[in-house]
């Protein structure tokens, strides 16, 4: 009981610590336009938004798009995992809302990934509220029953690629400038195996071996091949094909849809039942060498 209250605590300073704001009419559950045949009902467009991220839910079609604010390079910091957490708790929770397209509105980088100066020089008690953060942000997405669209706009390295190959669909935009994949190996870490086992996932084992002990940046065009990213369009059209791709995987009943990822996504369960440890403080000042 102590534990749950101790818990329950932590949650609750992490939230007044991100500054979410809830806006403060906002109904329990929001209507269910989305059932309504499309066009009876005009475009219903909601929002929220807090200091990292904003959220807009198109009520009239059910999807929601999530844009990282977070300058200068969209860092997953614990305020921002906090953040992102609860912003899909309260989609998830809204029956008006069956998919999410996650984008970035920074130029030129979707996420750089876990927030280095969250890893260094901070006290045990921070590197296990941080770790808890981290697995929690993967364990609600990867296993979310919300049909979830990556909008790739930029670079996407590590953390960044991990929140890409959590959801069910990823497009990116070409630019040559652009690069995705988990390259810890390269930083001198290793990419723990709930990571390893999202991208065997997504591109077979021996293309994620490769990539992973060499930690590979892979470029649009390379990404694409090996099957890292699904598709790949001009900047001008990644919402519009992230639109249709949606509308395709939500024309599918969403009961069946959800209980057959469920089954694919197994990882999600071991990593969910077995509560790894979290990497002590030695861990991180050994791993980051601060
Ligand atoms: C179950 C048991 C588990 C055990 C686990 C054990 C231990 C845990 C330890 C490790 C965890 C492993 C998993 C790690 C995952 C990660 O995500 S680690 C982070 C990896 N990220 C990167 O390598 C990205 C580095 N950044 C870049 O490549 C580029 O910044 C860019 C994203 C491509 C953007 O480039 P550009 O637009 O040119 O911007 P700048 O490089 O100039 O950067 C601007 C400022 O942003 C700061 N910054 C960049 N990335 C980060 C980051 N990840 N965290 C914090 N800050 C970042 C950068 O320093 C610049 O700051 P200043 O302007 O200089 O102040």
């Amino acid at each position: 009981m102590a534990a749950v209250a101790a818990a329950a605590g932590t949650f609750a300073r992490r939230m007044a610590r991100s500054g979410v704001l809830f806006p403060r009419s906002s109904p329990q559950v929001w209507p269910q336009a989305a059932r309504q045949p499309p066009g009876l009902l005009p475009a219903q467009r909601r929002a929220f938004s807090n200091n990292k991220i904003l959220v807009e839910l198109d009520t009239s079609s059910g999807v929601a798009t999530m844009k990282f604010k977070s300058p200068p390079v969209n860092s997953l910091s614990l305020d921002f995992l906090t953040e992102f957490c609860i912003s899909l708790e309260k989609l998830e929770n809204d029956r008006a809302c069956r998919g999410l397209i996650i984008t970035s509105a920074i130029p030129r980088v979707f996420s750089s990934g876990l927030d280095i100066t969250e890893m260094c020089g901070k006290s045990t008690e921070h590197y296990a509220e941080f770790w808890r953060a981290v697995q929690e942000m993967w364990i609600r997405l990867y296993g979310s029953n919300l049909v979830t669209v990556a909008a790739i706009n930029g670079s996407s390295p590590a953390g960044g690629c991990l929140i890409a190959l959590s959801c069910d669909y990823r497009i990116m935009v070409e630019n040559p400038k652009y690069v995705i994949g988990l390259n810890e190996a390269q930083l001198g870490i290793v990419a723990p195996f709930w990571f390893k086992d999202t991208f065997v996932n997504a591109v077979g084992h021996r293309a994620a071996e490769r990539s992973l002990q060499l930690g590979l940046l892979h470029s649009v065009p390379e990404a694409h091949r090996m099957g890292l990213v699904d598709e790949v369009v001009p900047e001008e059209k990644l919402q519009e094909k992230a639109v249709a791709v949606m509308a395709q995987w939500l024309a599918l009943p969403d009961h069946a849809r959800q209980l057959t990822k469920s089954m694919m996504r197994k990882t999600f369960r071991t990593l969910s039942s077995s509560h790894p440890k979290t990497p002590s403080r030695s861990h991180f000042q050994r791993t980051w060498r601060c």
